[in-house]
């Protein structure tokens, strides 16, 4: 018999709180420096083991193929290190804007990971995993390994930063879609900030090195910033477009929040050093 009880497991999306690009690899890859929070805010999964090899997913992303969901593709690797038929009917509330820098599609796939290693009884450890979600995508293992971050390599070298402070992020989202490839293959793109080490990074913070090429391709994503910074200090997140401003209070996020032009896509969302997804899965209260 099929247990037929939903999990319900949710995808938080992820800040940079800075971002620098220390060098260029052989394969085109960069190589960063970034400080990742949590944000206690995303997307939400649901999973049910079937008793056949056939995967669901409902209702799909338009625009991204069924077997080009990174959700899909975490669940065939799976599959493919199992040693028997497994399936699963996956459901998907899609909150988080795609490329935004909120690392939407590295979430989902690292918690459709977490997820079915567990239903699917696979026993691979966290390291397993991120190792698996690197090839899906540079942000996947540190939604795996589910603490707050100093990264490096291409973000798959983690240093947990419990220090962070958790404060609340305003956090706008203008409507432009920002190709990550793009922006790293920009000639204008700043690939040369000297590394620093983890303890500057937690003290002085730091900027975020795509931010400049952005705000130019895309003159929303500057005048986003601009706007935010009349109220408090404002960055963009990854490869944009969001862009997040902290508060001390849920209360004075929202007020700025309420003060943005009508129409403006934005959210308030608390920071978090311990993954929304760990807690559900690993530290259920
Ligand atoms: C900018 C960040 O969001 C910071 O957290 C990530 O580094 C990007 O991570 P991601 O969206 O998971 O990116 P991937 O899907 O791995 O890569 C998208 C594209 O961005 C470029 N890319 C990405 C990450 C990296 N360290 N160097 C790169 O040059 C590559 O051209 C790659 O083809
Ligand atoms: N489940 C998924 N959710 C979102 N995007 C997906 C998913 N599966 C595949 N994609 C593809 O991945 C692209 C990047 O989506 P994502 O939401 O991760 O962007 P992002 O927030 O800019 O990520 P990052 O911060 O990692 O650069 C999308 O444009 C889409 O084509």
């Amino acid at each position: 018999m099929t247990d037929t009880t939903w999990l319900v497991v949710p995808a938080p999306a992820k800040l940079n709180l800075m971002l620098h690009i220390t060098g260029r690899r052989a394969d085109g890859y960069h190589n960063l420096q970034t400080l990742f929070q949590f944000l206690d805010y995303g997307d939400e999964l649901r999973f049910r083991i079937r008793n056949d090899s056939e995967l669901t997913l409902s209702p799909s992303i338009e625009g991204v193929e069924f077997e080009d969901n990174l959700i899909i593709r975490a669940a065939r690797h799976l599959q493919k290190l199992a040693k028997r038929n497994v399936g699963a009917d996956i459901q998907l509330d899609k909150i988080l804007p795609m490329g935004g820098g909120l690392g939407g599609g590295s979430s989902d796939a690292a918690t459709t990971l977490l997820a079915l290693n567990q239903l699917w009884d696979l026993n691979l450890s966290l390291e397993e995993l991120a190792a698996i979600g690197l090839s899906l995508g540079a942000d996947v293992p540190v939604f795996i390994m589910g603490e707050a971050a100093f990264a490096e390599g291409v973000g798959e070298v983690l240093t947990p930063t419990p220090e962070l402070a958790e404060p609340w992020y305003l956090v706008a989202c203008p409507q432009v879609h920002v190709n990550t490839a793009k922006i790293f293959s920009h000639k204008g793109l700043t690939r040369n900030t000297p590394a620093i080490n983890i303890r500057t990074a937690l003290e002085q913070g730091g900027r975020n090195d795509c931010q400049a090429i952005v705000s130019m391709l895309y003159p929303e994503v500057g005048n986003t910033l601009n706007l935010l910074n009349k109220f408090s200090f404002a960055k963009m997140t990854g490869t944009g477009a969001c862009v997040y401003s902290s508060f001390g209070s849920e209360a004075e996020a929202i007020i700025v929040s309420e003060q943005l032009p009508a129409g403006y896509k934005a959210f308030v969302a608390k920071g978090v050093n311990i993954s929304p997804t760990h807690r559900v899965l690993f530290r259920p209260s």
